[in-house]
């Protein structure tokens, strides 16, 4: 939808030819979404006219200029995607993938011409979170990058570009270093998960959207930080493995939101509220980032 709604013509490979309609009407509601909101001067007809189903790679990948996938977060799946893909581009279609943090030249192993691949990684909601990250892999050209970058300013994201890839990249890196103390804290008995969230909720998110961790401390002053990591970086999570409170979870088909249990528990339209109120906050901060 992002494509289509800043002007680009778009096609979409159909994985399940059956699930068009479903596709279609969640489209619908990211475009209606926008018009709403005023993210958006076009109209639901003229961006639809923009989008374009397919179910084989000829027809979707024909004449493309940059191509995205966003499909499982398996390598070796992605591999065997890309192969595929790369039969039906030219030599100098850009290829990015939304991978959260697998590494580029794994994925572009299976690559002829690695140079023009990157990853592009999004941000969940895609169509209100700003954060593009850019991430090369060892072949990728310095106008691979570039060309990137400037198509996410054109769909209206925030692009920033990494000098090199690293597992997680940056975004889930932080998150997963942040969500390890967490369940930490929680583990030990210090905090209920909810607390831990209001702690963060009214601190450093408040703080982190206005100026970054790096930049916070120095506003803080250096020197404190330091004294405070002498005694304190000893006594953070350590753990270098899967993580064993999420495992637990998964283990016990509580995954969240999507099966109505995890941290806590998601009972009657609790989840759609908090996402719709998260959404509309999205929404108006996006709306002041263009203004
Ligand atoms: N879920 C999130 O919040 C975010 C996810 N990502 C990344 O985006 C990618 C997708 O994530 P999710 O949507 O959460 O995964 P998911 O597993 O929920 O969905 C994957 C989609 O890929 C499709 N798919 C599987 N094999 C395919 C194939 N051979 N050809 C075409 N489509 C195929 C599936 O039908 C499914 O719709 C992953 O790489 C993930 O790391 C990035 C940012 C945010
Ligand atoms: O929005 C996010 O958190 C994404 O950037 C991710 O990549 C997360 O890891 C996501 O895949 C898990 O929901």
């Amino acid at each position: 939808a992002q494509f289509a709604l800043a002007g680009f013509e778009t096609n979409l490979f159909l994985h399940h030819p059956d699930q068009q309609e479903t596709i279609q009407e969640r489209l619908n509601a990211i475009i209606l979404e926008a018009i709403d909101h005023q993210l958006t001067n076009d109209n639901l007809v003229s961006v639809n006219n923009r989008l374009h189903f397919h179910d084989n790679y000829a027809d979707t990948l024909a004449n493309a200029d940059f191509v995205t996938e966003s499909i499982s977060e398996d390598l070796a799946l992605k591999q065997t995607v890309w192969h595929q893909i790369e039969q039906h581009v030219t030599p100098t279609t850009i290829l990015s993938t939304n991978t959260s943090g697998l590494s580029p030249d794994d994925i572009a192993k299976v690559l002829t011409h690695p140079e023009r691949f990157v990853v592009a990684h999004f941000w969940n909601p895609a169509q209100l979170m700003p954060l593009v990250e850019v991430v090369p892999g060892q072949a990728t050209t310095d106008a691979t990058v570039k060309d990137t970058v400037s198509l996410m300013r054109q769909l209206g994201k925030h692009p920033v570009a990494l000098k090199q890839a690293a597992l997680g990249f940056v975004g889930n890196r932080i998150q997963a270093a942040v969500l390890r103390e967490a369940l930490h804290i929680v583990d030990e008995g210090i905090a209920s998960p909810a607390a831990v969230d209001e702690v963060v909720k009214y601190s450093l998110g408040r703080r982190w959207n206005l100026v970054g961790p790096i930049a916070s401390a120095d506003l803080g002053g250096l020197d404190v930080f330091d004294n405070i990591s002498k005694y304190l970086y000893a006594e953070l999570d350590h753990t270098t493995t899967e993580d064993p409170r999420l495992q637990a979870k998964v283990a016990h088909h509580e995954l969240g939101l999507k099966t109505g249990h995890g941290f806590y528990d998601w009972d009657g339209d609790q989840g759609a509220s908090i996402v719709a109120e998260r959404n509309a906050k999205l929404i108006d901060a996006l709306k002041h980032d263009h203004d």
